[in-house]
């Protein structure tokens, strides 16, 4: 795919079905995020890949989430089928370090660049993405669950595959209210 069209055209493809990226697509697709831009290349990043199985165990790491929050009925039985929605989900948990010149904020952001970057590579191997974050994201149960320290940050769950149908973006978006001269 044509580089200037893959950035134009980016967009989330959130109805995904097998097949989930193949083990050589998954190697692309890391690759890709370690070349996300990173100030002192901290690499502050992790990525959790859950698929087939790993996908129940995210699934209940939800369920355990959601009950915790007090929810019920179908919204608990919901939570514990959010994962399977996609044939593989990549949780991209930024790790954030102490730096002098890296604050806290840079180190998120690459990580929600190498986020972004995976979701391209996916896009550019014909694979389609949606980046999800929800309540999951920042709940106690779901960071324990992954081990974060107080400083890490959940940046989104990356759900991956195939797409149920071809999507193009939604709108053509102006960008004249975005940008100005100086
Ligand atoms: C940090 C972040 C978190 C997001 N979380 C969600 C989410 O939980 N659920 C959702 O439907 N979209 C979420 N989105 C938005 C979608 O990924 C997507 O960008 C949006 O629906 C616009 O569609 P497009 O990417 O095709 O332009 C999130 C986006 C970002 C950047």
């Amino acid at each position: 795919m044509d580089a200037q069209q893959l950035l134009l055209n980016r967009h989330s493809q959130p109805r995904l079905t097998e097949p989930g990226p193949n083990p050589d697509q998954l190697q692309l697709i890391l690759q890709a995020a370690l070349r996300a831009p990173d100030h002192a290349m901290l690499k502050p990043y992790e990525f959790v890949v859950a698929q087939e199985e790993g996908l129940n165990r995210l699934g209940e790491i939800f369920f355990e989430s959601a009950q915790a929050s007090g929810d019920s009925g179908e919204s608990l039985a919901r939570a514990r089928l959010l994962p399977t929605r996609a044939p593989m989900v990549i949780t991209v948990i930024a790790k954030v370090t102490e730096h002098p010149k890296v604050p806290p904020i840079e180190q998120h952001l690459t990580a929600g660049c190498a986020l972004l970057q995976m979701q391209q590579m996916a896009l550019a191997l014909g694979l389609g993405g949606v980046w999800r974050s929800g309540n999951f994201a920042r709940d106690n149960v779901v960071r324990d669950a992954f081990g974060l320290q107080q400083q890490d940050e959940i940046v989104g769950f990356l759900y991956l595959g195939t797409p149920v149908k071809a999507t193009q973006p939604t709108t053509a978006k102006a960008i004249t209210p975005y940008w100005r001269l100086l």
